[in-house]
């Protein structure tokens, strides 16, 4: 199966695309379905020539007239976008523990040593052989990475360490606040039962040799750093990150200082590639390109990343050169508009086999808004992340929706529902840069009490405070 067919085999929603060996798919209609199906979420904008993905697949209309206008459905344009990514052939490489966090396992975790890998003491105390009381043998400590010594003989006992070796013969550890020593005779008395293994951590207690610790395709956290470091392990295979290139649009825009002149800060530049980071991506650059067409074509043409993003000039203003640019380069959109508020104008575009872009609309909510629709579950899938199980909870208040298209809406958990914020306008970030995730609201909207989908930001560590409710709505 080629990268192009089983990505075409992905559209149709052939979950098996990615491991479907070649003579799977034939010339029998399978890769028109999955063209039908990204060109039915294509709806040429006014005074458009056909898209290229129309023209390629000859010239047929693209997607039912009630979709022209409004774009694609919402949770559609998303679903597509995460079967693209699946379908992509995995990169696997070989990382040393200290590069692999936020990656995914591309082999199960399977243990290279037993754990513990000797008999350890639990606690600081005595080891002691036999029923008590005990002869104290010598003034030396048992240590935690010590080597071996003998056996204890028994009716003996010896101070031991926390994390030290058990010597063989050993019956229990007694902790060594429930022991005292009659310094007269070298004696040790216990002032509890002591119980045979009690405070002795055996070998392979955790796990043996070979156990599968894990499977492949676990996210790679902190603990699974930790847990593999115990295992034994100084490298770990992973799915190699999907490597992004951020593309800023508009002459507008400044890097630093104030806004002057009708120039604004950079709002995208300094979110967006941090934000790929989070959702599993390798940043190759961010580039802010102007309004350069130019620019923009070499730059879309010669990127080496697997997905190119672009802020900005995906509209049908003079300096939006998003679209023609795709069409000169002979991409093929996939997505072209979704009928989501704020971000309509997001799209999706193939670029080469296993290459796409897409373009997030300038606004900066707009553009939050085609990260989580398009660019994360792209990402996703090729970072090999399993999506968490979509879920709803209860909003507290009522939200406005769209008449025709599903909104996305800052919100906060609070007492186990969603409480929107406001300053949730398309060029707005307040309420979003205070929020625990934003809420998938469908068109009409939702009256209190309703269950709404959760889309929760990467980060979200559920803000102590409340963000004010004096502050007005505000939705341009
Ligand atoms: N005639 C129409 N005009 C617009 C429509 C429409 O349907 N018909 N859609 C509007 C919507 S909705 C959006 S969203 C924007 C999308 O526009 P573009 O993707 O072409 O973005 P720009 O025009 O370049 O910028 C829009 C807006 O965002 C500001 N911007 C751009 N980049 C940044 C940045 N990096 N940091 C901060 N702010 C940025 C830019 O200055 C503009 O104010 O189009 C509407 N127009
Ligand atoms: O997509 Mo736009 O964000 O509604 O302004």
């Amino acid at each position: 199966m080629s990268e192009h067919d089983r990505e075409a085999a992905a559209a149709a929603g052939d979950e098996r695309a990615r491991s479907a060996p070649a003579e799977a798919t034939g010339p029998d209609g399978g890769e028109l379905d999955g063209v039908d199906e990204a060109l039915a979420l294509v709806g040429p904008r006014p005074g458009d020539a056909p898209a290229p993905a129309a023209a390629a697949a000859g010239g047929r209309a693209a997607g039912p007239a009630t979709r022209r206008h409004r774009g694609a459905p919402w949770a559609e344009a998303r679903a597509l976008a995460a079967r693209i990514g699946r379908a992509a052939p995995p990169r696997t490489h070989r990382v040393p523990l200290s590069e692999a966090l936020g990656q995914v396992l591309a082999e199960p975790l399977t243990a290279l040593c037993d754990l513990p890998s000797f008999d350890t003491s639990a606690m600081d105390g005595w080891a002691v052989a036999g029923p008590g009381p005990w002869t104290v043998a010598g003034e030396d400590a048992i240590l935690a990475g010590h080597g071996d010594g003998g056996p204890l003989p028994d009716g003996t006992a010896v101070r031991i360490a926390t994390g030290a070796r058990i010597p063989p013969e050993t019956t229990a550890v007694v902790r060594s606040e429930h022991a005292r020593v009659d310094p007269a005779v070298h004696q040790l008395h216990a002032d509890r039962e002591v119980v045979t293994g009690q405070d002795i951590r055996p070998r392979g207690q955790e796990c043996r040799s070979g156990d599968q610790l894990l499977p492949a395709e676990a996210l790679v956290t902190p603990p699974v750093l930790g847990l593999a470091a115990a295992a034994g392990y100084d490298e770990l295979v992973t799915f190699a990150r999907p490597r992004v290139e951020v593309l800023v649009l508009g002459d507008e825009l400044l890097t630093s200082a104030l806004p002057h002149d009708g120039l604004i800060r950079d709002a995208l530049g300094p979110m967006i590639g941090p934000w790929l980071r989070a959702l599993g991506a390798e940043v190759l650059a961010t580039r802010r390109l102007g309004d350069d067409a130019e620019a923009l074509h070499r730059a879309v043409t010669t990127s080496e990343a697997d997905l190119v993003v672009t802020t900005g000039g995906t509209a049908a203003g003079p300096v939006d050169h998003v679209h023609p640019v795709l069409r000169k380069a002979g991409a093929e959109l996939l997505v072209d508009q979704v009928a989501v508020r704020p971000g309509h104008p997001m799209l999706l575009a193939r670029l080469a086999p296993g290459r796409h872009l897409v373009g997030l609309p300038g606004n900066p909510l707009a553009a939050v808004s085609g990260l989580l629709t398009l660019a994360e579950p792209l990402l996703r899938g090729l970072a090999g992340r399993f999506a968490p199980d979509p879920y709803r909870a209860p909003v507290r208040d009522e939200v406005h929706g769209h008449p025709h298209d599903t909104r996305l809406v800052p919100f906060v958990h609070r007492d186990g529902r969603l409480v929107p914020l406001h300053y949730n306008g398309p060029a707005m970030l307040r309420g979003t840069a205070a929020a625990d995730g934003l809420a998938v609201v469908p068109p009409g909207g939702a009256r209190p009490g309703d269950e709404l989908e959760v889309l929760d930001l990467p980060w979200a560590t559920w803000t102590p405070w409340t963000p004010s409710d004096e502050q007005g709505g505000c939705f341009t």
